[in-house]
């Protein structure tokens, strides 16, 4: 089995709204898979369904070949929300120590994990007097500190400087040559060229499930600005074309 994530006709409703419109796609163990796509699309929403907080409305979501959201899951998974999950008033360290001591890694590994997210400065800082940017950072090494077999990041690079951002994607990419698979959403669009493999997904929808050079030969574009949106153009004109032939 080489899919650390096998999603087939997931369709989520939030409120009264259907979110995710049938979407199945894999995500391959040992990579780095973007999920892209503009604010709203479902990224989010594809994700918590993934980590199992998520209630769906039909389909099925398989994780490290288990159900999504199985107890056994839980050590197994690692998850970055958007709004950081750390305690704000306890150091970046005592946190990370925390967090390694739920998974049973010691303080150095801790210590390592702060120091990974260019956080070793800052360690000695009350979370709560961080910057955005550096509470996410804190929140991200207790999100990677138990080693997760599987991490899910939720717009991990958001207001991080562009060589704070480069260095964390080296370190995704590391962990990913270390075996661990990484599902990482941005709607920064130039940070898909980052990723081993992309899923695009709008309105609900997936529009791209293929590697940056895949999506470029398709589309005859180098820049993946433009080739998201001239796949975007064409869904967009077969859905039209259907709806035409459907009336
Ligand atoms: N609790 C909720 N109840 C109703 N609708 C919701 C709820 N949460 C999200 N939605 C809607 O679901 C859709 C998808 O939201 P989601 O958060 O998955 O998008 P996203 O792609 O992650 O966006 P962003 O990039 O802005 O974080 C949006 O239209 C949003 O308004």
């Amino acid at each position: 089995m080489d899919d650390a994530i096998a999603v087939r006709d997931l369709v989520v409703d939030r409120g009264r709204r259907r979110v995710l419109q049938a979407i199945s796609c894999a995500v391959p163990r040992g990579t780095v898979t973007g999920l892209l796509g503009p604010s709203g699309s479902g990224k989010t929403t594809l994700m918590r369904a993934i980590v199992g907080v998520q209630k769906v409305t039909s389909g099925t979501v398989t994780v490290l070949g288990r159900p999504a959201g199985v107890p056994e899951l839980r050590r197994r998974v690692g998850y970055l929300t958007q709004a950081p999950s750390v305690y704000a008033d306890l150091t970046v360290r005592e946190n990370a120590r925390y967090f390694a001591a739920l998974h049973g890694r010691d303080h150095a590994h801790a210590d390592r994990a702060v120091t990974d997210v260019g956080l070793a400065d800052a360690a000695t800082q009350l979370v709560g007097t961080l910057s955005g940017g550096q509470r996410s950072r804190a929140s991200l090494a207790c999100a990677l500190v138990g080693d997760p077999e599987l991490v899910i990041l939720d717009e991990p690079t958001v207001g991080q400087d562009p060589v704070l951002r480069a260095d964390l994607w080296a370190r995704f990419h590391e962990m990913a040559a270390a075996g661990t698979t990484l599902l990482v959403s941005s709607h920064v669009m130039d940070e898909a060229a980052r990723c081993d493999r992309l899923l695009l997904i709008r309105d609900g929808r997936l529009i791209a499930d293929d590697t940056p050079d895949a999506v470029r030969a398709t589309t005859g574009v180098d820049d993946l600005e433009e080739a998201f949106l001239r796949l975007i153009r064409a869904s967009e004109a077969g859905k039209s074309h259907a709806g035409r032939e459907a009336s």
